[in-house]
């Protein structure tokens, strides 16, 4: 039970709901860790091979330098290597994989071919680096450092440039690296950018000191020609690019270029496990059990992108409105974002801090956009929006506002502009929001969430202070059109009613309100409107203007009404602006008023809608019945299932109304519903959370009439029942009552379960009725297997319950055969009735009592004393004188049942007699063992 209790407290519910969004968010995290994982280990597969096509490339240059040498000594021009460009095709590096525009054109990309061909262009695209980079030092060279430099003068340079100095050599591998690796970086996934960079300088500093170190190290290294050199070469360490310049030494380069990628890609990969890690590791109970945290923030891994304005890395957070949509754009520096902790939280961004103090005195929590606070101060303010609405217009036209009142008038303005100026300094930029199904409570972003809306801007503009102008003469006190910025507040108001909308009961009432409202302030408008133009053209001047009799508001009003209305009946306009402005009230008054009708008859037929299906569903099932003239009795009955389902659910289906949501949802609903009953199911206390909950979802209910049969006896069991209301009884034989259960019994399961040993296999072992009204839960068969067969313990818990009715009415059906026995017993003896003579040697003393009180010549006397014998007798009325002795015996002596019994029996023929007092005490015998 507590289990139970845990499992449908709603908090947990809505804790996991919201642990399951994060860890939905975690999950795409690490996926996306694994990716660059892999891409990484393609990498790694891609140096691999690029090792292999080092070597053979090697012994490819040494054969290309001899035979250059040959031609040299021969005065023969250079030799084109095969492998060279003029102008290295580029190379991309995308999704950890590289690309050369040209290789992939001339080769079919499934090829491994391909992968050679690039590795090919990347060896020439270093070599051509660095043969660049060696002709700058050495004049001769110029003219073969051009762009068309060839692998040959690549070998070339590195033999005739012995003395090049060592360091630019570093250099020159340096510049290649940082090339490379800008390349690679450009392409790179933006998101390990910055760690790439960062690896790149780490990297950096490592070769600077290998340098360093490879000056004081020994340096081995053999003539090319040399079999053995190629040995050597393995085991040389960097400094070998400060001896000799031969083509030896470029795989020596390639090896340590490659050394470091491997270096790189290890740091990566170890980098990105421990993301990994990180994010496996279980979420913190705070940030698990409740909303109020910033964890979701931590989770926040977008794109990286180039900020415009400083070349910094930021990221762009894509945030959501508390309604689901786009709340904008932050970005942010990409240092910042990998794994945000709550404290890297806090110091985020101080400028902004420093730029918005003036929210920043109001320290203290964030508020829950739909909380009893911040929808009574919506309330507030939206009291503070209406009354500028009404009141603004109203002031600005008709003379309500004198010299007497007008403190009153300006006090009710600053009270209202206090309003609007709290909440904007207080209260809007607190209310949390959501964040990809986050909500966020950090004090700074929701402030920044508040600050990017439009909303914020609006409410900004509403306070303008536009009333000082009420101190220039030419605008006066009587200026409230300055007010007007004041109406931008409107957001307010529809947030107002939205949140409204989705807290209060009846949502269709409110619906109705806010739209007879928007009714009404246009009439208002118009109203305004009149007395204005009126007043213009001077009250009472002809008999359109407003005479200026009566209350000007409520005439106006009145007029304006009948126009919005189309009701008529209003003074006809004589001159242009007044048929304009009638035209106008008309335009107006038709279409807003259609679309008004429209949307109020919209609200009630959704009020209504399902009670409107109900009705026409009744009508039609009972005129289907009325046309095949069904018994009125049937007709009767069906009638009141209706009534009855309705009263009780409000709905036929109950199922298809939840079809939309989630499963998760769906669970969560499902239990808030069957909470009652499922708690008082004794039969599942005992079993898993998750049972009940996968169970819940299977349940569907169902409404029996008073003696109506929910199973009979020998029906195939297809389900089995939970009662949910109401009362159940099993029978037995003769409609006899087995057991009433109520609220929270189970039935049916011995069929479902087929319990191996039962006596009718899947057959229902009883009959069983609603005593009244009863709603009950059915479980399909298939749907209990489908989830049973998980649950052990359930599956137990149901079997020997099943069992243990089982056994009980096999013993009840003994007992019953056993009470039956006798009565057929005397059934029997209607035909014959064996008496057995004692047996026994010795009489009994009794026995002997009775032959000596028995006159010695009666025939029972003798009967007794010499013994019967032992036969079939045919049973015949009892001589009279017999039954007479006998009562004499059974008043006279003290005898047993069964002593008299045996008294009775015997008659002095000797003949067995009928005996019904045997019969009557055997049956009361039964009786009492039985009570
Ligand atoms: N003696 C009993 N007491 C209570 N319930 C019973 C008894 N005998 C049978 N039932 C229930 O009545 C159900 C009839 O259908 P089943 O045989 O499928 O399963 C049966 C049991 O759940």
């Amino acid at each position: 039970m507590t289990s139970q209790a845990s499992l449908l407290s709603s908090p947990d519910n809505s804790v996991k709901y919201r642990s399951n969004s994060r860890s939905a968010s975690n999950s795409n995290l690490y996926k996306s860790l694994e990716d660059i994982q892999k891409n990484l280990d393609s990498l790694d597969n891609f140096l691999t091979i690029t090792e292999d096509i080092l070597t053979r490339e090697r012994y490819h240059d040494m054969e290309l330098y001899k035979r250059e040498r040959e031609r040299k000594n021969t005065g023969g021009k250079l030799l084109e290597s095969p492998a060279s460009t003029c102008h290295p095709p580029p190379l991309s590096f995308k999704n950890g994989k590289i690309f050369c525009p040209a290789v992939t054109a001339t080769f079919n990309p499934s090829n491994v071919q391909l992968n050679f061909e690039i590795v090919k262009q990347i060896i020439n695209n270093q070599n051509n680096f660095l043969c660049y980079d060696n002709h700058e030092m050495d004049e001769q060279e110029i003219a073969s450092s051009s762009p068309d430099v060839n692998l040959s003068d690549e070998q070339d340079i590195f033999m005739t440039h012995k003395e090049d100095d060592e360091e630019v050599k570093l250099k020159s591998m340096n510049n290649l690296l940082m090339k490379s690796n800008s390349t690679i970086s450009s392409k790179l996934d933006d998101a390990v950018m910055k760690s790439i960079e960062d690896e790149i300088i780490e990297y950096e500093r490592d070769m600077r000191e290998n340098y360093e170190k490879s000056e004081t190290m020994e340096c081995m290294i053999l003539p090319p020609e040399t079999p053995e050199k190629s040995q050597l070469t393995q085991s040389t360490s960097i400094s070998h690019q400060s001896s000799s310049p031969t083509p030896s030494e470029k795989p020596i380069t390639n090896r340590f270029i490659q050394h470091s990628f491997r270096n790189l890609i290890h740091k990566f990969n170890e980098r990105s496990r421990r993301m990994q890690n990180r994010l496996k590791r279980p979420p913190s109970p705070t940030s698990s059990g409740s909303v109020s945290t910033s964890t979701p923030l931590h989770m926040k891994l977008l794109y990286g992108v180039k900020n415009d304005d400083n070349d910094d890395v930021v990221v762009v957070e894509e945030g959501t409105d508390t309604d689901g949509h786009l709340a904008g754009r932050q970005k942010r520096p990409l240092a910042q974002i990998a794994i945000e902790s709550p404290a890297a939280l806090e110091k985020e961004d101080p400028n902004v801090h420093n730029q918005c103090s003036i929210f920043c005195c109001c320290n203290g929590p964030v508020l829950d956009p739909q909380g009893k606070f911040y929808i009574s101060w919506l309330f507030i303010v939206t009291l503070s929006f209406l009354y500028n609405a009404f009141v603004i217009p109203l002031r600005t036209s008709f003379p309500f506002q004198t010299v007497d009142n007008q403190h009153l008038w300006l006090t009710m303005d600053i009270v209202v502009d206090v309003v609007y100026l709290v909440d904007l300094l207080f209260i809007k930029h607190r209310k949390m929001y959501l964040f990809e199904g986050f909500w966020v409570k950090d004090r700074q972003l929701t402030r920044k969430n508040y600050m990017r809306k439009l909303q914020f801007k609006m409410d900004v503009v509403s306070l303008l202070p536009l009333d000082i102008l009420y101190f220039i003469p030419w605008f006066g006190r009587s200026a409230v059109y300055l007010r007007v910025p004041r109406l931008l507040k409107i957001q307010s108001f529809w947030e107002f009613f939205k949140l409204l909308d989705r807290v209060i009961a009846s949502p269709h009432i409110l619906r109705v309100i806010k739209t007879l409202s928007y009714m009404l302030y246009m009439i208002h408008l118009t109203a305004c409107t009149y007395y204005a133009v009126s007043f213009y053209k001077g009250l009472g001047i002809n008999r359109w203007v407003f005479s200026g009799k009566g209350h000007p508001y409520v005439r106006c009003f009145a007029f304006a009404t009948k126009t919005a209305t189309s009701i008529g009946k209003n003074p006809k306009p004589s001159e242009v602006d007044e048929y304009l402005f009638m035209t106008c009230a008309w335009l107006m008054g038709v279409f807003v008023f259609a679309l008004l009708i429209g949307q109020i008859r919209d609200i009630i037929s959704t009020a209504t809608r399902s009670q409107s299906e109900y009705k026409q569903l009744v009508d039609e099932t009972l005129e289907y019945m009325r046309r095949l003239q069904l018994p009125t009795e049937l007709q009767r009955r069906v009638k009141q299932w209706f009534t009855f389902t309705w009263d009780q659910q409000r709905s036929l289906d109950e199922s298809h109304i939840l079809d939309s949501l989630p499963a998760n949802l769906k669970t969560d609903i499902a239990i808030s519903v069957h909470i009652q009953t499922l708690s008082k199911v004794q039969l599942f206390s005992g079993c898993d959370e998750a049972f009940l909950r996968e169970l819940v979802l299977k349940l569907r209910s169902v409404i029996f009439l008073p003696m109506d049969y929910v199973c009979k006896k020998g029906e195939v069991g297809k389900e089995m029942y939970i009662i949910k209301t109401g009362k159940i009884e099993v029978l037995g034989k003769n409609d006899e009552v087995l057991a009433t259960l109520c609220t929270g019994a189970c039935f049916g399961e011995i069929s479902l379960l087929d319990i191996s040993g039962g006596p009718q296999g899947n057959r229902r072992t009883a009959d069983v009725r609603s005593k009244g009204f009863s709603n009950l839960f059915v479980l399909s068969k298939s749907d209990l297997e489908e989830v049973i067969v998980h649950y052990e313990d359930a599956r137990a818990a149901l079997e020997s319950r099943a069992k243990a009715l089982l056994k009980e009415n096999a013993n009840r059906d003994k007992r019953e055969a056993k009470l039956r026995r006798p009565s057929m017993l005397s059934v029997k003896s209607e035909e014959e009735v064996v008496i057995d003579n004692p047996k026994t040697p010795n009489q009994p003393k009794l026995l002997d009592a009775v032959i000596q009180a028995l006159p010695s010549n009666s025939p029972a006397a003798q009967l007794l004393t010499r013994g019967s014998r032992k036969g079939k007798k045919r049973v015949g009325p009892a001589p009279a004188d017999f039954k007479i002795e006998n009562e004499i015996v059974k008043e006279n002596m003290n005898l047993t049942d069964s002593e008299k019994e045996l008294m009775m029996r015997v008659n002095e023929n000797g003949k067995s007699v009928k005996c019904d007092v045997h019969k009557e005490m055997d049956v009361d015998d039964a009786k009492k063992k039985e009570d």
